[in-house]
């Protein structure tokens, strides 16, 4: 797969939740390299080898990276980590794979990354060190053991932090106010909630941490040999910072815990160049020395710019979690969905919905319904109907965030709650429930048409990317349900070469130039699914139903509004 003769390149990363990936972009913004390694295939096998030239590098899976699907999921059901040395470890493999294929790291010019978004990093008191002296003949997570005052971080798929949204809200006005200040109001997730629970559940390790990275920025401290700033658009998920001045705001950071601003350190821009690669990977690897970091962003960021998303666009990501952002001029927070500052351009922005039933979900009812495999799964699509005879279905077996709906429902096309659909209805309700959810949760962060919201204009494009995106069938049903043709790239990992892209800009932005300039070049995505004759019509009356079942199931499953604890003496 790789070429062994010199060919000038950016690497692009991806720390996600259920994999580390890299991708290789030449200068006419080929990709010629492409690898993954699963933090599942940690699990199951407890081991894992890779051939160098010398012999073969074999990995023991200590106990705690064992996880289901990179996540481990705790006895709450609410609080979802992932053990920190599984990501490095995963680096690990991921370089020796490269090296023992004859990967030439001497023709890179520059990396950068991206992080599932959200996850937070806890670095110990002297971790700084370590990570500025690594010896190029140890493995970085033989090195990096005693690093780390949290072990097993906080991620994205975590729901345990309601009380400290709360706290939050109230001290700076109310979910409005954070929104308009910070893009989103308090979500669980978002970090600063993160790092409200740990402070005030484990005092010791918080008063221990010397500097708290996101995913996206922590990998990036992994190349740098030192801390990395977190960018501006990934630093948007946190309910942190100021998304117009692009500041951490004063009254936040003080709602979540003390001394926030000097563990956090500051924000930059995300085009910025952070430093050159540390010493390790240039005596190790063999990278040029001169080889430049460029600030690592977000997933769902860094797909923006892989998919080289235009106004009046959609990008729908399906990956672990389902996501669909668009690329905004003038950003409008509200109290559903989220405004990040743009990863590729300082003045705009992208607005972002995140489903957190996404491919894990779909996968479960492949396994019920379609023995476990894709090809089933696409052929029970292809023999139902559009509409699926008025049958719709809603599926989450973990806590949506949008909305705020767990388990299943299913109702017939006389909107009776029935508890099982045979296996064919079931699978296309749910791809037919995945689908209206997006348009209808999306109808408000639109684009502004003569001062109105729109969301679908005659140019739009949806750009699929994603695992899921692979399957011609699920992307065929969410033409219809949008009635907007779909496209896709060359590869799924749109994060990665969005990353490799950006690593380009880095390079170039010293220069001014503008990343729609600097990818000019990139293949044009390929029209993959057009919307069916007669789509419209069976969807419109489909959408409005489909949102009046979701109002009745969340007027029925909605608790009484939870008191808000007092916050906590700081
Ligand atoms: N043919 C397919 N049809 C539907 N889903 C698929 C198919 N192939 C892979 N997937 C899904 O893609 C998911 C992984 O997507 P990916 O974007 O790589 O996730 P992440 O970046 O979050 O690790 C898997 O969990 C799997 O369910
Ligand atoms: O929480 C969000 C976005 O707000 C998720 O989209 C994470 O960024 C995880 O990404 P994947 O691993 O599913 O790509």
């Amino acid at each position: 797969m790789a070429e062994p003769a010199a060919r000038r390149c950016c690497l692009g990363w991806d720390f996600s939740t259920q994999q580390v990936k890299v991708v290789a972009v030449d200068a006419e913004l080929n990709v010629f390299y492409e690898d993954s390694t699963y933090h599942l295939l940690l699990k199951d096998t407890g081991l894992f080898a890779v051939k160098n030239d010398v012999n073969y590098l074999t990995f023991s899976i200590i106990d705690m990276c064992q996880t289901q699907g990179g996540v481990h999921v705790h006895e709450d059901g609410l609080t979802v980590t992932s053990p920190v040395l599984m990501w490095v470890q995963a680096l690990d493999i991921i370089l020796e794979k490269m090296k023992a294929s004859g990967f030439d790291f001497s023709q890179v010019l520059a990396l950068s990354g991206a992080g599932q978004q959200h996850g937070s990093v806890y670095w110990k008191a002297g971790a700084s060190r370590v990570l500025t002296s690594l010896s190029p003949d140890l493995l970085l997570h033989e090195q990096l053991q005693a690093c780390f005052s949290i072990t097993d971080c906080p991620v994205w798929m975590d729901s345990s932090t309601t009380a400290q949204c709360r706290q939050l809200e109230a001290a700076v006005g109310g979910a409005q106010a954070l929104s308009g200040l910070t893009g989103s109001r308090a979500y669980e997730r978002f970090t600063g909630n993160q790092i409200a629970k740990i402070y005030q559940q484990k005092p010791e390790a918080y008063s221990h941490t010397e500097r708290i990275s996101l995913v996206s920025s922590f990998a990036a401290s992994l190349f740098l040999g030192s801390y990395s700033p977190i960018d501006h658009s990934d630093g948007s998920g946190m309910n942190l910072l100021r998304i117009q001045d692009k500041v951490w705001s004063q009254a936040c950071l003080a709602a979540c815990a003390p001394h926030l601003e000097e563990k956090l350190g500051p924000a930059v821009p995300s085009c910025s160049v952070v430093g050159s690669i540390s010493s390790y990977y240039v005596r190790r690897y063999g990278f040029s020395s001169g080889c430049k970091v460029v600030a690592f962003t977000g997933d769902n960021p860094a797909s923006l710019a892989g998919m080289r998303l235009e106004e009046g666009d959609i990008a729908v990501s399906l990956g672990t979690s389902d996501t669909l952002f668009l690329w905004l001029q003038e950003p409008t927070p509200a109290l559903e969905g989220h405004i990040f500052c743009s990863p590729v351009d300082p003045q705009h922005y992208m607005a972002l919905l995140c489903f957190k039933n996404g491919s894990l979900m779909r996968e479960k009812i492949r396994d019920e319904s379609a023995s476990r495999s894709w090809g089933e799964f696409s052929k029970a699509l292809q023999s139902t109907e559009m509409g699926n005879g008025g049958n719709l279905g809603f599926y989450f077996d973990v806590m949506e965030i949008t909305p705020e709906i767990i388990g299943r429902h299913r109702f017939t096309a006389e909107n009776r709650e029935v508890s099982a659909f045979p296996g064919d209805v079931e699978i296309r309700a749910l791809i037919e429930g995945q689908f209206m959810a997006k348009k209808i949760h999306a109808e408000g962060l639109g684009y502004r048409v003569n001062f109105n919201i729109t969301l679908i204009v005659p140019k739009t494009k949806i750009l699929a990317t994603g695992g899921a995106s692979h399957n011609r069938d699920i992307l065929q049903v969410l033409a219809d349900v949008f009635g907007a043709p779909v496209y896709v790239i060359d590869t799924t990992n749109s994060a990665c070469v969005g990353s490799a892209y950006r690593a380009f800009h880095g390079l170039a932005a010293g220069t001014g130039m503008p990343f729609s300039e600097v990818v000019k070049l990139a293949p044009n995505p390929r029209l993959a699914a057009t919307p069916t004759l007669g789509a419209s019509q069976i969807y419109e009356a489909l959408l409005q139903r489909y949102a009046k079942l979701e109002q009745r199931i969340l007027t029925q499953t909605r608790e009484p509004p939870e008191r808000i604890p007092q916050a906590q003496a700081h």
